[in-house]
């Protein structure tokens, strides 16, 4: 049998499948999926399978084809329908098959390579030979290198250098000489946990005898026996055993050593919710829009067909409880469902929402898991152990094999967007992958994508089926929005950040005892370092960006480069001492909270207090228990949180984003003002949003205010239209870097040149290119990135398929360049941040 193998080597030369032969003995359990171990030039790289044959390729000789040399797990970790998608992605995205196909497995499957120092013993003996001729003196560091060597099998360079200092030279000759050889090596991570466990080994009645046999002196090995026996003779795990006993390990190991019992390494799991018990929840009666809802999603479930739903429904109208009951409708049909939200709005209370009401029949994949609990949590699917996934952006790749549903939960978000390669995006994946399952799609939001909405209309092809839940499920009304003009406030004579109407309503809360949600709309929360009187902003040396100040350490970070600083005393331009962190952060609103209202109790949640494990979790629990009155924060306090009490929204600034130089900002202003206003007045006591800005006309802000997405739409539409963006276009986003700008300018002229040539060859050939344009080269918005200089070329383009044709083939025209002269060309195809 003969394998087609993509190799752990993410860059175009080797983006291709190699063939190998596949020993007898490996034959068995080789699929398409399997990841592999091969031999590859010198080295000897991780792969994965993605082709199968009986006959040798044409053309080569099966007597020169190198061999698989070991598979690497018992059950293949990716399915041939995942492979295909890799497949697809590798082609849609333009990244190498291997980046695509990585993604899609937990990171503690990832190799890792090590390179390693090898003695090459002939040449070694040689050279000895020819010495003892020439009876030269031998260097003993030499003799004792390669003795040391030779015993351990090899090193790495520093771990050579560290046991032999001084040692440098000796190194390097020996290197040149071929008596030492620098070798890659593989490594397995850590993979899976085990645990000592104790078997009882005799049934009942003999056990009871040896334990009466007991001697009096080893009560400890009698009282072993007498819990096990207890116990039913089910196997406990040996660190359970000695603490409910208080004894030591020895003891359990003589009682092994008599025979009783036997201890063995047993795989565990690791659970991150194992110590949470979830009330299990029943199916609630539907109100009518989401039992239309329902059964138009369950008829295309129960018809096997695959379709995207479109569905928008106000905040707080039950998309969650439509959600669980289609759930529930795919796991009747014997079907497996994946739900995807965003990270931060993977909550406690949403995963609490899940396994409420499939108890063990969901496993959870987010970030903030360890690399082990996620690999468990993934080996649960694998096996088959649950039918449902919740997770964020990747879990789209869970390894079902009976996919019957994908859930995305808030659709419009950005985060769906992977921003480093393989540059996917989970809504065009989950499409992709449920076309060819066969299975059902349900994008859900307040506030869609325009590209979503624009979908569902005739001009856009009516691809998505829109369905509508306009009003809430418990019955309130929307809360009133009120937009408060900062510039009449500031004239009024009002320079806090919080206007009168703001304060007023804030102490009205305070003294009713009811809950606030704060707003702070900006994105990343960066404190940034500024002399006050010269104006000088410490920026990194290496890039083109402001540092940015963390309290914790002191220190200021480059988050491009990671670049650090200690925090300054003084301007380093004008000396002066008044130097100090800038920017509106959510700290600054909290110190004037307190000013403002002494023994008000805030929770602040923001990248600085939410980095710790279990910290989101715990803000969310104490101001749902009342511990808080104001839960204060950036986009994180936004979004899917559902609590009784919170009867003010107040946004400080709306207009942050407004500025930004990108053609969404429009629709994220509206989108984040809608998310949040709707997090007010949800179960019985009414809410008000009041939102303080600067630009109180524009359409976004007031759309919002008014809860009117058509009016947002509209005209949101038209400016898409009369600029040519997106959903009216695709874009595709080409960064080129290099040390040098003259040769990065030159380079990046002739690359936007190329795009056109092959653009105009592809329409001559009526092959498409049709509405394809090249936008740039201009200077990419972040100058310089680590000592590099970036341009961008932007290609804008309607219809599909050779626009991503024509860029690969202009990238490849330029593979010399990469190779020789340092070049770096990246890909963003859909872009959806264009900073
Ligand atoms: N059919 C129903 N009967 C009773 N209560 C319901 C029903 N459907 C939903 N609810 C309740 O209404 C509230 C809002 O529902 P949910 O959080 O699912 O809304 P949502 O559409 O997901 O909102 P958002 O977009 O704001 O996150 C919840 O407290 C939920 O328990
Ligand atoms: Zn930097």
């Amino acid at each position: 049998m003969y394998a087609k193998v993509i190799v752990d080597i993410p860059a175009r030369p080797t983006d291709r499948p190699f063939d190998y032969d596949v020993p007898p003995e490996l034959a068995d359990c080789v699929e398409i999926g399997s990841r592999v171990e091969v031999p590859f030039g010198p080295r000897v790289l991780h792969g994965f399978v993605v082709g199968l044959a009986e006959q040798p390729p044409e053309g080569l000789d099966p007597g020169k084809m190198r061999a698989l040399r070991r598979v690497l797990d018992l059950t293949p970790p990716l399915t041939p329908e995942l492979v295909r998608l890799a497949a697809w992605m590798s082609a849609k995205y333009l990244c190498p098959a291997t980046a695509a196909l990585q993604v899609m497995v937990p990171a503690a499957l990832k190799a890792k390579y090590d390179r390693v120092v090898v003695l090459r013993e002939d040449v070694w003996a040689q050279r000895q030979a020819k010495q003892e001729q020439e009876t030269l003196v031998p260097d003993p560091l030499r003799l004792e290198l390669a003795e040391w060597l030779r015993r351990k099998g090899g090193a790495t360079a520093e771990a050579l250098l560290e046991k032999f200092p001084g040692s440098a030279p000796q190194l390097k000759s020996m290197l040149d000489e071929g008596v030492l050889e620098e070798v890659q090596r593989v490594q397995d991570r850590m993979a899976v946990k085990t645990a000592l466990t104790v078997f009882p080994l005799l049934p009942e009645a003999e056990l009871r005898a040896a334990m009466d046999a007991v001697p009096a002196r080893a009560q400890k090995q009698k009282d072993v026996l007498a819990f096990l026996l207890e116990n039913g003779l089910e196997p406990i795990r040996l660190s359970e055993l000695t603490q409910r006993l208080d004894i030591t390990p020895s003891v359990v190991k003589s009682a092994a050593g008599k025979g009783w019992i036997e201890l063995r390494e047993v795989e565990v799991q690791r659970d991150p919710y194992a110590n949470r018990s979830y009330k299990r929840t029943a199916p609630l009666p539907l109100t009518a829009e989401q039992q239309a809802v329902y059964d138009t999603i369950s008829g295309a479930l129960d018809a096997g067909r695959h379709e995207v739903f479109l569905l928008q429904g106000v905040t707080g109208s039950g998309k969650t409880e439509v959600y669980l009951q289609t759930i529930k409708r795919c796991l009747e049909l014997d079907k497996e469902a994946i739900v995807l939200v965003p990270e931060i709005s993977l909550t406690p209370q949403m995963v609490e929402r899940f396994k409420g009401r499939f108890g063990d029949d969901v496993a959870v994949l987010h970030s903030r898991l360890s690399h082990g609990e996620r690999y468990d949590e993934w080996r649960r699917i694998a096996r088959r152990e649950v039918r449902v996934v919740i997770g964020a952006r990747s879990a789209v790749f869970a390894p079902f094999t009976k996919l019957g549903l994908i859930i995305i939960d808030e659709e419009h978000e950005s985060s769906y967007k992977q921003e480093e390669s393989p540059k996917y995006h989970a809504r065009d994946v989950a499409i992709r992958r449920a076309g060819e399952a066969g299975a059902a799609v349900v994008l859900g939001s307040a506030t869609p994508s325009l590209e979503s909405v624009f979908a569902a209309l005739p001009d856009g092809g009516s691809r998505f089926k829109l369905l509508e839940m306009r009003t809430r499920a418990l019955g309130r009304p929307l809360p009133p929005v009120r937009v408060v003009d900062m510039r009449a406030e500031l004239k009024g004579g009002n320079r806090s950040m919080f206007s009168v109407p703001l304060h007023k309503a804030i102490a009205e809360r305070l003294h009713k005892k009811e809950q606030i949600v704060l707003l702070l709309n900006r994105r990343g929360y960066a404190t940034f370092v500024m002399c006050r009187t010269c104006g000088y902003v410490s920026g990194c040396p290496h890039c083109d960006i402001a540092l940015t100040y963390h309290q914790s350490s002191r220190t200021l970070r480059c988050h491009y480069c990671g670049y650090a600083e200690r925090e300054r005393t003084a301007c380093p331009d004008c000396g002066s001492e008044h130097i100090r962190h800038f920017g509106t952060g959510t700290q600054r609103v909290e110190e004037e909270l307190v000013k403002l209202f002494p023994g008000i109790r805030v929770i602040r949640m923001d990248v600085d207090t939410t980095t710790e494990k279990g910290a989101h979790e715990k803000w969310l629990t104490m101001f749902g228990n009342k511990q808080a009155d104001v839960l204060l924060g950036t986009q994180m306090v936004a979004k899917g949180l559902d609590f009784p009490d919170v009867t003010l929204v107040g946004v400080i600034a709306a207009d942050t984003v407004l500025n930004l130089p990108d053609f969404r900002s429009a629709e994220r202003t509206f989108q984040l003002l809608t998310q949040v206003a709707g997090r007010a007045g949800r179960h019985v006591l009414p809410g008000e949003v009041i939102v303080q800005t600067y630009t109180p006309e524009h359409y976004s802000i007031a759309a919002a205010a008014g809860h009117d997405y058509e009016a947002f739409l509209a005209t949101e539409l038209e400016h898409r239209r009369a600029n040519g963006y997106p959903p009216y276009s695709r874009l595709i986003n080409i960064t080129l870097s290099h040390e040098e700008v003259p040769k990065l300018l030159r380079l990046s002229e002739a690359l936007a040149l190329k795009l056109k040539e092959l653009a105009a060859e592809a329409r001559n050939r009526g092959e498409g290119g049709a509405a394809f344009e090249v936008l740039g080269p201009v200077a990419s918005p972040i100058a310089r990135i680590k000592d590099r200089y970036r341009f961008r070329c932007m290609v804008k383009y309607r219809g599909d398929s050779a626009a991503s044709r024509i860029v690969r083939q202009a990238v490849d025209a330029f593979a010399e360049h990469v190779a020789k002269e340092k070049l770096q060309i990246s890909v963003d195809v859909d872009p959806q941040l264009l900073m």
